[in-house]
């Protein structure tokens, strides 16, 4: 399949790039970053793997979409607040049958690229692996964990099973959903627990679950979350989130949040689609989400303060 990754500079964009050249994919990665072009291009790509091992993958980067040429699949792993800067850029690589699917944290990435390029072509998918950028060309891969992809009708399509396969075969576990709305909701539940108090207090993944302190705010954000998703008729179960979002944090040693990576790299967050976007489906439905509010304000105000004094 020939597929171009928005991103794949980045953490994630260069392992499942990778993942997917490795397995005989015609993949471009595509970024505005030029170190990581040039990194990528003239050494390969390394990905350090959990296990110790380091493979070296062979595999494109582009900061130009028109020198690709229309492509089956575009996979969008830029940062939320990026996408629409991106997926416009894409459209020299979009023709005919191309589908373009977001694996990114966060609500609302589904819209935002419908509004460019069509509800037709998108596929919505979210991802449990986890990645870390180290340098250009560089990035870990201290966590894996289930994929999941469908339409945004519910209904399976050829196309779907297409894109699953193709996953599958590169190695990346992948589940198709016909109810990947509700999916997207379990996965923002875990970054709006997780995301801002590994950013807050820089702690890695798996001392999340180390202290007392750390699990009382996030059982407090998760209750919040599972409250407005239930006044919205989302089937999400606090015992069994937090069952699963503890499970995972447990086994996440060495796993960096990435909006504890954006705090460390002074770079914008994520937070007005993770716990912001709690807060406003809190307001629309009625449910109070304080403490989830609480988050977005300090994560903005440590934010504000690093790119002040990084302009300066
Ligand atoms: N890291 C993780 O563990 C996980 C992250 N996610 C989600 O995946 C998405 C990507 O995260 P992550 O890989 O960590 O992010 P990174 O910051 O590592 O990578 C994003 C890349 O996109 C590049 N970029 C910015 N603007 C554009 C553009 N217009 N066109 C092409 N490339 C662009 C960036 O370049 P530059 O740096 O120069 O701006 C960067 O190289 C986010 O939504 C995140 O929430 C999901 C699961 C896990
Ligand atoms: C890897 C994981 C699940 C950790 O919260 C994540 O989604 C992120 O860091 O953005």
């Amino acid at each position: 399949m020939k597929i171009a990754i928005l991103g794949g500079g980045g953490a994630m964009g260069g392992i499942f790039g990778g993942y997917l050249a490795r397995a005989g994919n015609d993949v471009t990665l595509i970024d505005v970053s030029k170190a990581a072009v040039t990194a990528i291009n003239d050494n390969g790509l390394t990905i350090e793997e959990k296990d110790g091992s380091q493979p070296v993958i062979k595999v494109s980067a582009s900061d130009n979409p028109a020198s690709v040429g229309p492509v089956d699949l575009i996979i969008n792993f830029v940062k939320c607040y990026h996408t629409e800067a991106a997926v416009r850029a894409a459209a020299p690589m979009i023709a005919g049958d191309t589908a373009v699917l977001s694996l990114q944290n966060g609500w609302g990435n589904a819209p935002r690229i419908a509004s460019i390029v069509g509800e037709d072509r998108v596929l919505v998918g979210l991802t449990y692996h986890g990645g870390t950028l180290l340098a250009p060309g560089r990035v870990k891969h201290p966590g894996s964990g289930m994929t999941y992809i469908g339409e945004l009708t519910g209904k399976p399509t050829e196309r779907l099973g297409k894109v699953i396969d193709v996953f599958r075969a590169a190695q990346i576990e992948t589940t198709q959903s016909e109810r990947i709305l509700d999916e997207v909701w379990k996965k923002l539940a875990l970054n709006a627990c997780t995301l801002p108090v590994a950013g807050l207090l820089h702690l890695m993944s798996h001392e999340l679950v180390a202290f007392e302190g750390t699990k009382l705010l996030m059982a407090a954000i998760l209750k919040e979350v599972v409250a407005v998703a239930n006044a919205q008729g989302i089937a999400l179960d606090y015992d069994e989130r937090w069952a699963a979002i503890t499970g995972l944090l447990e086994k996440a040693i060495g796993g960096k949040a990435s909006m504890l990576q954006d705090v460390e790299a002074k770079r914008q967050t994520e937070i007005e689609v993770i716990n912001g976007a709690i807060v406003d489906a809190g307001k629309r439905t009625g449910v109070a989400t304080p403490v989830n509010e609480t988050m977005v304000w300090m994560i903005q105000a440590k934010q504000a303060h690093y790119l002040q004094v990084k302009a300066q």
